[in-house]
């Protein structure tokens, strides 16, 4: 053991096999590890990258975000310059330690619609059979009597609401969206919602007042240590390929290699049972390519043999672009106050670590603004809804493809003032990209071509997001709010606004669908119960599964996704 306080197994330590190998601890790997392991006959190995990392600042929620961060939690991958934006490269931040991107996140807990997951067409992954998962990972911190149904409240996972808003400006935009049409929604995770809406936002933060990941929910020091026997966590440890043998029956996975990131001597690890692929929508195509299950021609070129031709593999690649206008705004209603008066850490550490209240509490983004931008009438003006059935949660055909995220902070130091964005984001993107090899070998970045803006749909869509996002501005000052424009495109005409999009898109890190769930002739990888097409033994089971993005932010249901992943792994085992 490395450490007595958190369990820990080096790789030199490891056995020569267990039951289920779980390949990165992340966001959905932590999940699916503490489900395996309740049955105390069942031995796991979760093999992760990152290290545990796990210290009071990575807990304090405004200090734990990846942009906060010392960057010992995250990663940066950097994109091949995007042909449609001036050739920009985009930086992609992921997570890197135990509890994967829910250690960096924004701590946004959002499920999505019913809509989103009927729109996947896949068999026991409707809405109505999604509910039971998110409800048993689920502990709502404050749940009323009338939503209890729809929440989970004795869950591993907390997660709260903001009782009280730290901004002015909040209740500001609030009023302002509403008279622009959009109506407030109170809980924005219930699935009688209609399908757009202004909303405060759920963060995945416990009743301490600390960010709860899913190392610190799922898989706390207390039960490694009473499951130490048969849950062995391998941190520093890269998974370099599944290995698979061609047997008279098919592909089979028979376990992993893996390396320490310190030495370059490599191991085998024997599974009994299954490789489970929780490495995340980048990794985990790439290490199912380097393990010879891709598209065959790209597999070739890099001198791989070829176990299972898929060329779903690494492909579909989605994100959320956003793009931020910036504003300027009062000081005290702005997290700028923070860069201009350093010095306000110290009172605010101790407001935190003795009271649990003020500013180091608050996360970047207080409520979210969803739209379908087919409700948008006036040049983008205003939301006009027809009829009860426009908003109807439950169909694919209403899900919103705007978000307009206001957030509490802007690049305004030259001007010693607030500031505020708006950050406008496309959920329901057209535009795909690929996940691919640059090299054979594990440890080098793979090349990431998300392929933004190729689908001239989506030039449309924020074209009528950034126009909202000027018409919450222009209402604000009616309402007299002081809020000025410091970084907006220079007018409203499309050219003007297309060279800002260029200029400043960048990604809300919500990569998905590199393996999706879709039979093999449509590009897919996994089948409904999450094997990969053609080989025995071998699972995914994080975001890179997702059919088609979510017109959310992800967290929230990529563990879903796990619990359904487990409990088919246990029904499958006991078959
Ligand atoms: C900066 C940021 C902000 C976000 N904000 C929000 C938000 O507020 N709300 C929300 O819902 N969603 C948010 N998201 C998205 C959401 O957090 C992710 O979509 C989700 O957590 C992904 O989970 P995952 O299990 O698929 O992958 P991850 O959680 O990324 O886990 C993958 C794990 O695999 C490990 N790994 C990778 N390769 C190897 C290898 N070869 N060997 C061993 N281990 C490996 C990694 O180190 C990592 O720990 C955000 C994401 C980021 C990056």
């Amino acid at each position: 053991m490395l450490f007595s306080s958190y369990p820990q197994v080096a790789v030199s330590d490891l056995r020569e096999e267990y039951d289920y190998i779980i390949v990165g601890g992340g966001t959905a790997g932590c999940v699916i590890a503490n489900r395996l392991t309740q049955d105390q006959h069942i031995s796991v190995l979760v093999a992760e990258r990152g290290s545990v990392s796990n210290g009071l600042i990575s807990r304090i929620p405004l200090l734990s975000s990846h942009f906060a961060s010392d960057g010992s939690r995250s990663r940066v991958w950097r994109s091949v310059p995007q042909e449609h934006v001036d050739g920009r490269i985009i930086d992609l931040v992921g997570g890197n330690s135990v509890g994967g991107s829910s250690k960096i996140n924004a701590m946004l807990y959002t499920r999505g619609l019913p809509g989103d997951y009927n729109s996947w067409g896949r068999d026991g992954w409707r809405y109505d059979d999604m509910q039971p998962y998110f409800i048993k990972s689920e502990r709502f911190l404050d749940c009323k009597d009338d939503t209890v149904d729809y929440h989970g409240t004795s869950g591993e996972w907390p997660n709260r609401s903001h009782k009280q808003s730290h901004w002015k400006h909040t209740d500001e935009i609030i009023s302002a969206t509403t008279e622009l049409g959009v109506p407030y929604v109170d809980d924005l995770n219930l699935p009688l919602n209609p399908s757009h809406g202004c909303t405060k936002m759920h963060y995945t933060i416990d009743s301490s007042g600390r960010r709860s990941s899913t190392l610190t929910a799922f898989l706390p020091a207390e039960l490694m240590k009473a499951r130490k026997q048969h849950l062995h966590l391998c941190t520093g440890a890269i998974v370099q390929q599944v290995e698979i043998t061609n047997k008279t029956g098919g592909a089979s996975a028979e376990g992993i290699w893996l390396q320490s990131e310190k030495s370059l001597s490599s191991r085998f690890v024997r599974a009994r049972r299954e490789v489970i692929l929780t490495a995340g929508p980048i990794s985990s195509p790439q290490i199912l390519m380097l393990s010879g299950v891709g598209p065959e021609g790209h597999l070739r070129d890099h001198g791989i043999s070829v176990m299972k031709d898929l060329p779903g593999v690494g492909s579909n690649l989605q994100d959320h672009l956003a793009v931020p206008l910036q504003f300027r705004i009062p000081l005290n209603d702005s997290l700028a106050k923070l860069e201009l008066r350093p010095w306000i850490i110290i009172k605010l550490m101790f407001l935190y670590l003795f009271f649990g209240t003020g500013l180091l509490l608050a996360p970047v983004l207080e409520l979210s603004i969803f739209l379908q931008s087919r409700l948008l009438h006036s040049g983008s003006r205003a939301v006009v809804t027809r009829s009860k059935a426009d908003v109807d949660a439950a169909l694919p055909g209403n899900l919103p493809d705007i978000e307009i995220m206001p957030i509490s902070w802007a690049d305004v130091k030259k001007h010693r003032q607030g500031g505020l964005s708006f950050f406008s984001v496309t959920l329901r993107p057209s535009s795909k990209g690929t996940v691919r090899l640059n090299s054979s070998d594990p440890r080098a970045s793979p090349l990431i071509d998300p392929n933004y803006f190729s689908s001239s749909r989506d030039w449309a869509v924020m074209r009528q997001s950034i126009r909202f996002s000027l018409s919450i501005k222009d209402q604000l000052l009616l309402q007299k709010y002081p809020i000025f424009d410091v970084h907006v495109p220079s007018s409203e005409s499309d050219e003007d606004i297309d060279a800002f999009i260029r200029k400043e898109c960048q990604s809300t890190n919500h990569y998905t669908s590199t393996c999706r769930m879709m039979p093999e002739e449509e590009e897919g990888v996994v089948d409904d119960r999450l094997r990969v097409h053609g080989v025995k033994g071998l699972r995914v089971g994080d975001s890179s599964i997702f059919p088609h993005i979510l017109s959310a932010h992800l967290a929230a249901g990529t563990v879903a996704i796990a619990e359904k992943c487990a409990d088919m792994i246990k029904e499958d085992r006991s078959a």
